[in-house]
């Protein structure tokens, strides 16, 4: 393991953007000029939303993982107020802004990212890792424009059971999450599907516009779903195959990896 890093070891290129808890800054490290992406997080903060396991569980988790679909994390250190977590930088940022510029993604860019998550996504669930907050926010664009999942705050070893309050969207969680019930692997499937509608369609399916939490649940575990027409028929029969009720119903990423919809666009892998 190389010597403990420090904050002297870097210096601020630009700041380039804040999630819930803290900030990334593009830094260059001094001496081999090596750029970062550093997450900086408040301690107090941590302490505050007694978060610091889910950050531990971050560290623990995304160190441990090398796939080209998935944001490296290289180290990490702290000072006596801060924790600063190394991360791979990303030069073409975030995904969701990119789908807010573009409205919707044309079919074959829709499937190159189901794609890419998928495979990144198969990766982990053979680690018995559940990512369990796959969403637009977390996916970032590397140098060739790959998708890059990033923010594994809230992932764990499957099977398991929600112990902290969810907060922000409900868009993203299959019903078993909502509903609190134990969860396994089947949640990321259900994301997957969830992603998929919302690369064509510009709008996550099951939103409610007054973004009423009961409405939104409601919709969820009746799977009250709406395909537009504009979508392929190969499209909506994967987006059908995902968004299922039952979490073993969902189709197997190995499945997902072979249809049609997305062999056509990705070329068959062996
Ligand atoms: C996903 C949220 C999460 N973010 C990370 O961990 C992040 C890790 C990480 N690595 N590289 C990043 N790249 C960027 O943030 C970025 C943003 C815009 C860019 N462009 C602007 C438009 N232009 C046309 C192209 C270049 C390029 C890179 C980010 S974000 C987070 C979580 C908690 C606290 C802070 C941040």
């Amino acid at each position: 393991m190389p010597r403990e890093w420090t904050l002297d070891d870097f210096e601020l290129a630009k700041p380039l953007g804040k999630g819930m808890f803290g900030q990334v800054y593009l830094m260059r490290e001094r001496q081999s000029g090596y750029i970062v992406a550093l997450k900086v997080i408040l301690k107090s903060e941590l302490l505050k939303y007694k978060m610091e396991h889910q950050l531990r569980r971050e560290i623990d988790i995304q160190s441990n993982l090398k796939h080209k679909n998935i944001l490296r994390l290289d180290t990490f250190f702290h000072d006596k107020t801060r924790i600063y977590l190394v991360l791979e930088y990303a030069p073409q940022g975030e995904l969701y802004k990119k789908l807010k510029q573009m409205n919707q993604f044309p079919e074959w860019q829709a499937s190159k990212y189901i794609y890419e998550l998928a495979s990144a996504l198969a990766y982990l669930h053979r680690k018995h890792i559940i990512h369990r907050d796959i969403k637009p926010e977390n996916l970032l664009l590397g140098i060739h424009g790959e998708l890059k999942i990033s923010d594994f705050g809230w992932s764990v070893h499957a099977p398991s059971s929600r112990r902290t309050t969810i907060c922000g969207t409900l868009d993203y969680l299959a019903p078993e999450m909502v509903e609190g019930k134990d969860h396994s692997s089947p949640v990321d499937l259900w994301s997957l599907g969830v992603l998929c509608y919302e690369f064509l369609v510009g709008t996550p399916p099951f939103e409610v516009l007054d973004e009423d939490v009961q409405k939104t649940y409601d919709k969820i575990a009746k799977v009250d779903l709406f395909i537009p027409k504009h979508v392929s028929e190969e499209a909506k029969d994967l987006i059908r195959k995902l968004l299922r009720y039952l979490p073993d119903q969902r189709l197997a990423l190995e499945r997902v990896l072979l249809h049609p919809w997305i062999t056509r666009y990705n070329g068959r892998t062996t």
